[in-house]
């Protein structure tokens, strides 16, 4: 089989997201839809007959490449599949960090499913998607690459079909921790379940943006700024906010008008990932 030498890992966002309470462990029941957008890291596989795992990427500097998720996905696929090679792993990246986007989860599942065709371990989607919660609440909708309702801690997914709208996304110059925004007292975490139908009908709410607003005042500026413009969000525990157009070129016009203190970008929403049609492609 061809497969590709870059392989894309893209961005999402959190269209809605709602706190429904706290389960003993610590975690969140929640209820949140994904959509992804075309916005992408890529990596590049080469496989190797020693069994070293080796990640080569600007990020090293920043993260220690045993706390990168890449790594930790390919150790986990490794061990779990009883595989005697290795790989060099390169990796380009594009979007911003700790933003919400969903980066890491990305960049680590698409190790896991680009590995398990690569070193032909033959894991299922399902499997893929089992190992892949051990990494993170988010790894699992990446691996199956659907636009998705999500339920429990964000591991129940109901695939669904949104409008693609287009995104402007501005990025925060700040790090907001998903650990700390999930443990803060005033963390709203009494939003009451709905069914989906019910959610589509109603405006949507992120139950997190009004704590991370208040802490972090570049956040608080973005939305300002944006929801003057269009219906604006955060996604995630932040920092990123969005706002929706029907158009891209109103889309791209806002953009131009960004105040010169804040960065952002301007993507399409994807109700399939494109890792996923990279993979359809070849079956
Ligand atoms: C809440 C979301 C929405 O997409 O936030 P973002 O990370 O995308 O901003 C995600 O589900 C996050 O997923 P992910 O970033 O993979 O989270 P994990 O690594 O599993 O967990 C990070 C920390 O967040 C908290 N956490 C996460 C998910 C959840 N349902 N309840 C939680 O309380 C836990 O304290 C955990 O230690
Ligand atoms: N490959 C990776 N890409 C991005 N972040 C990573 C990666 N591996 C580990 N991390 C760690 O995960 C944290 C959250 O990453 P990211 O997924 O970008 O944020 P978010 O979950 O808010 O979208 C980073 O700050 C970094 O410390």
């Amino acid at each position: 089989m061809q497969y590709p030498n870059r392989w894309p890992a893209p961005a999402k966002l959190n269209l809605f997201l709602h706190i429904n309470g706290r389960r003993p462990d610590g975690y969140h029941e929640l209820q949140t839809l994904f959509q992804f957008i075309d916005a992408c890291d890529y990596l590049t596989f080469k496989l190797t007959d020693a069994p070293n795992l080796v990640l080569h990427s600007e990020l090293n500097s920043v993260v220690d490449p045993s706390d990168n998720l890449i790594l930790k996905a390919a150790k986990l696929l490794k061990q779990h599949a009883n595989y005697s090679g290795g790989a060099e792993i390169f990796l380009e990246k594009n979007l911003p960090m700790g933003g919400g986007i969903g980066g890491g989860s990305s960049n680590a599942a698409t190790t896991l499913v680009a590995l398990n065709a690569l070193w032909k371990t033959g894991l299922s989607v399902d499997e893929l998607a089992k190992l892949g919660v051990k990494l993170g609440a988010d790894v699992p909708v990446f691996i199956r690459g659907l636009a998705a309702f999500a339920e429990g801690v964000g591991e129940q997914l109901t695939p669904v079909d949104l409008p693609e709208k287009y995104y402007l996304v501005i990025t925060p110059e700040v790090h907001v921790s998903t650990a700390k925004v999930f443990s803060h007292p005033d963390l709203p975490r009494n939003t009451p379940k709905l069914t989906l139908a019910t959610l589509m009908k109603n405006s949507w709410q992120n139950d997190c943006q009004s704590l991370v607003a208040e802490q972090h005042p570049q956040v608080a500026k973005a939305l300002d700024w944006l929801v003057e413009y269009a219906p604006s969000r955060m996604t995630g525990t932040g920092a990123c906010v969005f706002g929706e157009f029907e158009d891209k070129q109103q889309a791209l016009k806002v953009l131009s008008q960004l105040p010169t203190d804040l960065s952002g970008f301007v993507a399409q929403g994807l109700n399939q990932s494109p890792l996923i049609e990279l993979i359809a492609k070849q079956n």
